[in-house]
């Protein structure tokens, strides 16, 4: 069953510390009349150890809330912390490498170099930072994975599927503090979008990490371990051990509520 909204932070569970956590953090575009604010005043947490689904209709703000936990983008206001690092004390300078250091990226479009084989792929962000991968957790990550017969591939002979897997091989080479998917299965079919899917949970179940991913797909959030739902700009519900069923009536409701 979905928790009612009241005034508390939403997404942190007993026994897990978080990963990550926001403070009445406030994003506007614009200014005057075209002034939008994508999130009003939003508390929550991202519990460390754990898979958190990010959900609600288009425009409430998943991907602004995604972008401002992860320091890509500056707040209006308010304050963010990746542990026990308040994000938005850092300079650009301190912001990017603790982007670097800290946080894994998947993204919908897989943003892999061509040019390269996906081993190269999975561990460029580490070579770029002059790291050398740990190769046991290296192994650990590509045999979850399923890649071990396709480092030698580039992305052009690697299928959608593959290639995203290759994404989320790369987001947790460095052995990141917290990951954030940002629709990772928006451009794969069903049967690819699953493999994703168990991988991440996989990730969270055998190798410890904290997954965030915002999506659309009910199915998707159904294998998180939570789901939060934000509605303009603000996190109205949460949902643990949800299904895809539960989800989906959650997500008519919104859609009921905007069409009265
Ligand atoms: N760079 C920007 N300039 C102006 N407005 C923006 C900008 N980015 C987002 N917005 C606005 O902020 C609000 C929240 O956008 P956001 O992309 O976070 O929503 P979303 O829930 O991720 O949407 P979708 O599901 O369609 O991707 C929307 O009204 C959007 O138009």
């Amino acid at each position: 069953m979905a928790t009612p909204a009241h005034s508390r932070t939403f997404g942190l569970v007993p026994d897990a510390p978080a990963a990550a956590r926001a403070e009445a953090l406030t994003k506007s575009y614009g200014q005057g009349e075209t002034r939008v604010v994508a999130l009003d005043s939003v508390d929550v947490g991202l519990a460390r150890g754990r898979f958190t689904a990010i959900m609600g209709p288009s425009g409430s703000g998943k991907s602004t809330l995604m972008h401002c936990l992860a320091g890509l983008d500056s707040v209006t206001s308010g304050r963010v912390w990746v542990g026990d690092t308040e994000i938005t004390a850092l300079n650009e300078r301190r912001l990017t490498r603790l982007r670097r250091d800290r946080i894994g990226f998947v993204f919908q479009s897989f943003n892999l170099l061509p040019t390269l084989t996906a081993a190269e792929n999975i561990t460029l962000p580490m070579d770029i930072a002059g790291r050398r991968p740990d190769q046991g957790w290296l192994d650990q990550v590509i045999d979850t994975l399923g890649l071990r017969d396709r480092l030698r591939h580039r992305p052009g002979q690697l299928s959608g599927g593959q290639q995203q897997r290759v994404a989320c091989a790369r987001a947790l080479a460095s052995r990141p503090e917290l990951v954030f998917a940002d629709e990772p299965t928006g451009n794969l079919d069903s049967r690819s979008s699953a493999e994703v899917l168990a991988f991440l949970r996989g990730a969270v179940d055998e190798l410890r990490q904290t997954v965030v991913m915002v999506t659309h797909d009910p199915a998707a959030a159904a294998h998180a371990d939570l789901v939060l739902f934000l509605a303009d700009g603000r996190i109205v519900d949460e949902m643990p051990r949800p299904t895809a069923a539960a989800v989906l009536d959650r997500m008519k409701r919104f859609d009921r509520v905007r069409g009265s």
